[in-house]
């Protein structure tokens, strides 16, 4: 297995509360990977760890064989890895060609001073380049807050691709979207995760099923699955924690 990233014994406390406890684990390049778990389990916790958002209490966490523990957050999209928000993260009133706009300028001026300038000139490019791969190039000249809402989560996701990242990180991607948003959304991803590693964070099992190489599961905390979509299903103790949860399970 060739790995692009892998964490080792990774916790993270709140006071003295653990929210996350001695997960080891390991990412293979150009897979899917879903995290899975019910309310709680510490998905969010893990992604925000992940991302750069939240510094892990303990463990290591290894990109393409470097530390990543300690590492500033907006280092994170210069070593390759990117993420998606929650809507909440775009400007609504710009429009859809402006807001990945702004994601790329946001990139250029945290870029290490050391780099050189001709490096910043393919940004624009990449801006485009990200609307396209997202299929939202024809809604350029929209404002954000008029985009329905599979779209919003579309852009959300063009932000993070204007770095280019190597490992694509996406939380519930599909959160609050219908059956039609839903079915167009993992077809992007599936599009994406042709020359990417895509790793998300998922509530619904159902949705992840078809879609994921390698499915993890969270409760309280720990790692209690981790296998292919086949095997997690039909682990004794997952259909344990899920049962009577009401998440699309079945
Ligand atoms: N900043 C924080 N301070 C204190 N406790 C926190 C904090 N963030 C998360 N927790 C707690 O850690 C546990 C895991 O939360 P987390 O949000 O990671 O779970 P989750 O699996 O994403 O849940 P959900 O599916 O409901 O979003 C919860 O008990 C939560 O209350």
């Amino acid at each position: 297995m060739t790995a692009i990233m892998s964490v080792k014994d990774v916790g993270r406390s709140f006071g003295g509360f653990v929210a996350l406890a001695g997960i080891t684990a390991e990412f293979e390049r150009n897979k899917v990977t879903a995290v899975i778990g019910p309310n709680g389990a510490g998905k969010s916790t893990f992604f925000n760890v992940l991302s750069g958002v939240l510094a892990p209490s303990t463990g290591s966490i290894r990109f393409k064989g470097q530390e990543l523990k300690g590492q500033k957050q907006h280092r994170f999209a210069h070593l390759g890895i990117a993420r998606s928000y929650q809507i909440t993260n775009l400007f609504p009133h710009l429009s859809v060609a402006e807001n990945v706009r702004v994601a790329a300028q946001a990139l250029r001026t945290r870029y290490d001073i050391l780099r050189h300038r001709e490096s910043y000139a393919e940004l624009p490019e990449k801006a485009e380049a990200a609307l396209a791969q997202v299929g939202l190039s024809h809604r350029r000249g929209r404002r954000a807050r008029d985009l329905a809402h599979g779209e919003q989560r579309a852009l959300e996701i063009a932000i993070a691709l204007v770095a280019d990242p190597e490992l694509l990180l996406l939380d519930e991607p599909t959160a609050g979207m219908g059956p039609e948003e839903t079915k167009e959304m993992v077809a992007l991803i599936e599009r994406l995760a042709a020359a990417r590693t895509i790793l998300l964070v998922e509530h619904k099992m159902k949705m992840i099923l078809g879609l994921s190489d390698r499915i993890l599961v969270l409760h309280h905390g720990r790692l209690i699955a981790d296998g292919t979509p086949a095997a997690v299903q039909s682990d004794p103790e997952v259909r344990r924690v899920y049962l009577g949860q009401n998440d699309g399970y079945a």
